[in-house]
């Protein structure tokens, strides 16, 4: 079957079935079914639900579910990471690449005229160029971190590099606020070059589809990463088409009663919101000096804890907590364990503090609402997210960290909480809340967000 003319172009999403990867995924197919091209949208069943809460079903859009198969050691049913163990999404991996002679009948019946793959599908783009089709690799990670981590400068050949190899920028990187990563952060870029059961690992799958695809497409901007896409650029030799940050519409709907009555109790702007996104978990000794280091700030405060598959949240949460804080803070904190409307809570009058992951859909969420960011990354490409976000764009302060380790205490919680909510008059929160300011009318600019797809998509039309 021809294909349409480029006028109505036809692109298949096609995400890790992971939802910090999913919501980008959605955030830019409704952008595009928006400017009228045809979105056909895939993933596991067990994921549509929560996908059509968010995904725009315009006439041109449909989701088309596909399954996993199966693989020794990961129950049938399972259809995102946020249902496995490490381990699972692990074996998850295995299963993508079991897909590939579904996805071909699949891209024979579509014929689209563009897949969007993510970091896990690098056989994707060979097997649709087989059959004509063209590949755009959309990494839902922000540039620094396909700067800093995934470029073929960082090859590393059929070695393993080193702590220190990944505690330094690779070559050719540009002179930035990132210098260095901490000891304890290039421990945790290692996992990028690590192969599972003989299986790709990270690294090789996102080199492997990124050289095979047509374009690479960042979610983000010139404006906030440009150094860091420039680079990109120049190491991959090929087209990289920006999104922009993909900034979320404004929330719909009414806050719960609950959170709304509760935060309604406190001053304009009093509340820490602290919370680490759909998937990042924190130890024992972190979840204590978190908890302490709360308390420490005397101010009203949300903490959303999260618990991966298999353990039981309240258990957890009991075992955790400091003796006593709870009752201690029962006037002014609340603990939670389980998914909360962050966008709603965010744009709450009573929030003023987002302390948080540094994930980067969360990041842009706090930096259109009035909150100061306190950033706490935890792996991967959140520290790089928050090197940028408290250096470059100077709009928030790093928790600070032990460099062989990571380890923070209550004292540096509070400290950092302090700097930003406290000492208003003072540098450094004086300059951030200006800069703060400043980036969040640029990502309330309908024009200067919309003008990212619009470009986007006329960069599409000229590669189809
Ligand atoms: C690529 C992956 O993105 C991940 O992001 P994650 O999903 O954790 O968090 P966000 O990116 O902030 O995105 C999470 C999204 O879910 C929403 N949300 C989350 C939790 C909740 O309780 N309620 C909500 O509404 C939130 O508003 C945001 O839109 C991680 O950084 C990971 O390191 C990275 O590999």
């Amino acid at each position: 079957m021809g294909k349409q003319s480029a006028d109505e172009l036809h692109v298949l999403m096609f995400p890790y079935f992971a939802f910090g990867h999913i919501s980008p995924f959605v955030q830019l197919s409704n952008r595009l079914s928006l400017h009228g091209l045809r979105v056909s949208f895939l993933s596991a069943p067990g994921n549509i639900p929560r996908i059509k809460s968010s995904l725009l079903l315009t006439p041109n859009v449909e989701i088309i579910p596909i399954s996993l198969p199966p693989v020794e050691g990961l129950p049938p049913g399972l259809d995102s990471t946020s249902e496995m163990t490490p381990h699972m999404a692990e074996l998850l991996k295995k299963s993508v690449d079991l897909m590939q002679p579904q996805i071909k009948t699949l891209l024979s019946q579509l014929n689209p005229h563009f897949v969007f793959i993510d970091f896990a599908q690098y056989w994707l783009p060979k097997l649709a160029s087989e059959l004509g089709i063209k590949t755009v690799f959309f990494s839902v990670f922000s540039a620094i971190s396909g700067a800093f981590l995934t470029v073929p400068a960082r090859d590393p050949g059929d070695k393993m590099p080193t702590v220190e190899d990944l505690s330094k920028p690779p070559i050719g990187f540009p002179l930035t606020s990132v210098t260095y990563a901490q000891t304890f952060q290039a421990r945790d870029f290692l996992y990028l070059f690590k192969s599972f059961d003989g299986n790709p690992g990270a690294y090789h799958r996102v080199s492997e589809g990124m050289s095979g695809c047509t374009a690479l497409a960042v979610k983000t901007c010139h404006e906030m990463e440009g150094p860091y896409v420039d680079f990109m650029k120049t190491e991959h030799q090929k087209p990289i088409l920006l999104t922009g940050p993909l900034v979320p519409e404004p929330p719909t709907g009414e806050l719960e009663e609950k959170w709304a009555q509760w935060l309604s109790k406190f001053p304009s702007g009093s509340v820490i919101f602290c919370s680490f996104g759909s998937e990042t978990f924190l130890d024992d000794s972190q979840i204590e000096e978190l908890a302490l280091g709360l308390e420490l700030t005397g101010l009203p405060f949300i903490l959303v804890l999260k618990f991966p598959a298999g353990v039981d949240p309240q258990t957890e949460l009991n075992r955790t907590l400091p003796k006593g804080f709870l009752e201690r803070v029962k006037d002014r904190g609340i603990v939670h364990s389980g998914w909360v409307p962050q966008l709603l809570i965010l744009a709450n009058s009573s929030v003023g503090c987002y302390l948080c992951h540094s994930g980067f859909s969360s990041l842009i969420e706090g930096l259109v609402n009035d909150c100061q960011l306190v950033l706490l990354p935890l792996k991967g490409d959140q520290y790089l997210n928050s090197k940028v976000f408290a250096g470059d764009l100077n709009v928030g302060v790093e928790v600070k960290r032990r460099d062989e380790d990571g380890y923070f205490g209550k004292d540096d919680i509070n400290e950092a909480v302090r700097k930003v909510m406290m000492e208003i008059e003072k540098e450094p929160c004086k300059s951030i809340r200006s800069s703060h300011k400043k980036w969040k009318e640029f990502l309330l600019n309908k024009e200067i967000q919309n003008k990212f797809i619009t470009d986007m998509i006329k960069e599409l039309k000229a590669l189809a």
